[in-house]
């Protein structure tokens, strides 16, 4: 009994100090942890965004993008929010009557006004690019071109967001801005893979962009692009062919193949038993094909189709020029091009041709596609369009000649081989993105994409939960041992009695 009582009197956890201390002990653990559970709780998510308007020669299309308010320098993480199509054709089709380019973009940009909440209005940019429509415009009357920009300018202002002005963007510029949303939804920009090469087909102008294996930029400098994005340095190559968008190519086809002037054509990009009538004026209002103009034209030809995939080719292939090449080597029309490098990602409507014919899936090998563009190509006119009564005819009469075209361009033009064919992955979009130059453009323009790479992101909020508790307890076992030296005596002594 006396060792015990003695031993209750030596604990030293029976002391009223060592009782206090161990209470504010506790007590100052939990009130680490729970000032660091909820000082660094994850906040509500709050989004900024972006509007950008890509003015295509087809038509208009409005992007909204949206990213995490606090990570405005940190990226990978902008994504689209929304899209919308703007109702009719390209601004450059309003040349005649410039206002209605303007008034066409009210309903798109109502719907962003409803997508972007009010309080962020005033502080989301506001961008439109032109590409290869306005180009041509602009190329044709000058005039008629600044005249879309006022009106469309004027309509843009009269929103509440904050308008960074409407431009028409380089080739290079198109190009280059394609490349980049690809690998940056990719995540390669980051994270420093090998980068994929980007193929965009627009109506007006087509684009092609790659990192090259070894490059020697000085051979054709205009077709090069350094970036330094994330601590890493690229040199892009990049051309943009205009006239060659699948609408003017076609225009360019119908040229040569008429450019003796007949009344009637028989064309084999065209299925079998297909027939209308095409006006000569109409054909030649392009600067693409304005100078192929017959002396002694009827006003109007009757185009028909023959539906024969080969000899379509044998058409297309006319429309690249290969005689001259000045460089160590040469895509078509003597335009530099570097030996091919990696995979590719081919968008717009390389996507929307490929996809309708039902060719998308890279595992087809080249040789399969021409068959099955064949068959198609040959298939009469009746019966496609007892097959797809719901698409327009004025499209759906066209996707033998941009199937072939789309071929053509890829294995003649920019040289792919039944090998490369298969690095060709056609895409919409990615991870909920669309493919194309607007993200790119955006992401530039609001200097999103850092030269240098960001530091490492912090820890997790759970890691940094658990390791203050894992050092909250560390240090009360600490505290607990740091009384050890008084422990052996009153353990021990109940044994010596
Ligand atoms: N659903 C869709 C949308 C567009 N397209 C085509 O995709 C092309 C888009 O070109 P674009 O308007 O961006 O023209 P560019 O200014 O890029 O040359 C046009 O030839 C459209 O007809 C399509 O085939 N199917
Ligand atoms: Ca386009």
């Amino acid at each position: 009994m006396s060792a015990q009582r003695e031993m209750k009197e030596k604990n030293p956890w029976h002391t009223p100090l060592t009782i206090i201390i161990t209470v504010i002990g506790v007590i100052a653990i939990v009130a680490l942890v729970t000032v660091a559970v909820l000082q660094n709780r994850p906040v509500p998510q709050k989004y900024k965004y972006g509007i950008v308007l890509d003015a295509g020669s087809s038509h208009t299309a409005l992007y909204i993008y949206e990213w995490p308010a606090e990570k405005d320098n940190n990226t990978g993480r902008v994504e689209q929010k929304h899209s919308c199509k703007v109702k009719g054709k390209g601004i450059s089709s309003y040349a005649a009557e410039p206002e209605k380019a303007g008034m066409s973009l009210t309903e798109c940009m109502r719907e962003a006004e409803m997508q972007v909440p009010s309080r962020r209005h005033q502080e989301t940019p506001l961008y439109l690019g032109a590409t290869a429509g306005m180009r041509l415009l602009n190329i044709e009357n000058r005039e008629a071109s600044d005249k879309v920009f006022e009106a469309v300018e004027k309509a843009l202002q009269g929103f509440p967001f904050s308008y960074q002005g409407a431009r028409i963007l380089s080739g290079q510029e198109e190009g280059a801005f394609g490349w980049v949303t690809v690998n940056y939804l990719d995540d390669r920009l980051k994270q420093g893979l090998e980068t994929t090469g980007a193929l965009d087909l627009g109506g007006a102008s087509t684009q092609i962009s790659f990192v090259p294996h070894e490059y020697d930029i000085s051979e054709s400098p205009s077709n090069s692009v350094a970036f330094r994005l994330y601590g890493n340095d690229y040199n892009l190559y990049t051309h943009s062919f205009l006239c060659y968008g699948k609408d003017q190519v076609l225009r360019m086809a119908l040229a040569h193949q008429t450019r003796s002037g007949p009344v009637t054509m028989s064309d084999p990009c065209f299925h079998p038993g297909y027939s209308v009538t095409r006006n000569y004026n109409a054909l030649y209002d392009s600067p693409c094909v304005s100078e192929r103009k017959p002396k002694e034209a009827p006003l109007n030809f009757t185009h028909t189709g023959v539906g024969n995939f080969f000899r379509c080719q044998e058409v297309v292939k006319t429309l690249f020029n290969f005689t001259s090449c000045k460089y160590s080597r040469c895509s078509f029309n003597g335009i530099f091009q570097p030996p091919l490098q990696g995979s590719f990602g081919a968008f717009s409507a390389y996507y929307f041709v490929m996809n309708f014919l039902n060719l998308t899936d890279s595992s087809i090998p080249l040789e399969t596609v021409k068959a099955n563009l064949a068959n198609y190509c040959g298939t009469p006119w009746n019966q496609i369009k007892q097959q797809h009564p719901e698409v327009k005819e004025k499209y759906l009469a066209e996707y033998c000649f941009s199937g072939t075209y789309i071929v053509t361009l890829l294995t003649e033009g920019y040289n792919f081989t039944k090998e490369t064919f298969s690095k060709i992955k056609f895409i919409k979009e990615i991870k909920g993105s669309d493919a194309g130059w607007t993200l790119g453009y955006m992401l530039n323009l609001t200097n999103m994409i850092p030269a240098e790479a960001p530091d490492s992101p912090p820890l997790p909020h759970a890691g940094y939960v658990s390791i203050v508790t894992v050092i909250a307890l560390l240090l009360f076992i600490l505290f607990i041992l740091s009384l050890r030296p008084i422990w052996p005596k009153c353990s021990k002594k109940p044994q010596i009695v």
